[in-house]
């Protein structure tokens, strides 16, 4: 799926509303996440990589950071690309056995054969004159 790498294609039509599928990974704590993030980097530096390749969702419950690690995990939920403009999927949060989950709800109807992309929520100017594509 040319520079955005590998991505995920609707298999069938959806509507508004309906549940996709979740961001599933390993729920860990913010200091974990740092911790794997340095792993993450040392890892593709020693590969010759521009970029590390890891999947991690950051989010918030009870006044807590939290994140979702994907990064060893197959589930598809990790593969789906980021738009700003034209997003046909939003994020939810859902607490089961008080532990948070992040789920994709359709945004507006889908057709079968669009790409699945979500806004990837990310403001910080610095961020954004990094990595450009945030912008879109
Ligand atoms: C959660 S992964 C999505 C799956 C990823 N495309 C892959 O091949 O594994 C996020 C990464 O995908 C790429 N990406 C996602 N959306 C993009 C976009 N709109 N334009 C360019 N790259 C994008 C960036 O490299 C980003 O760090």
């Amino acid at each position: 799926m040319d520079a955005k790498g590998k991505g995920v294609l609707a298999g069938r039509a959806f509507r508004r509303g309906e549940y996709v599928c979740e961001y599933a990974g390993e729920l860990i704590e913010l200091e974990e996440a740092h911790r794997r993030e340095e792993r993450y980097r040392t890892e593709a530096t020693a590969k010759g990589l521009d970029e590390m390749m890891c999947y991690m969702y950051f989010l918030r419950h009870k006044s807590r950071t939290y994140c979702v690690d994907a990064t060893q995990t197959g589930r598809v939920g990790r593969l789906i690309n980021h738009s700003r403009a034209k997003p046909n999927l939003k994020t939810k949060l859902f607490v089961l056995d008080d532990r948070p989950h992040l789920g994709f709800i359709v945004k507006r109807d889908i057709e079968k054969g669009e790409e699945l992309l979500y806004d990837y929520g990310e403001r910080d100017p610095a961020t954004l004159r990094q990595m450009p594509w945030l912008k879109q």
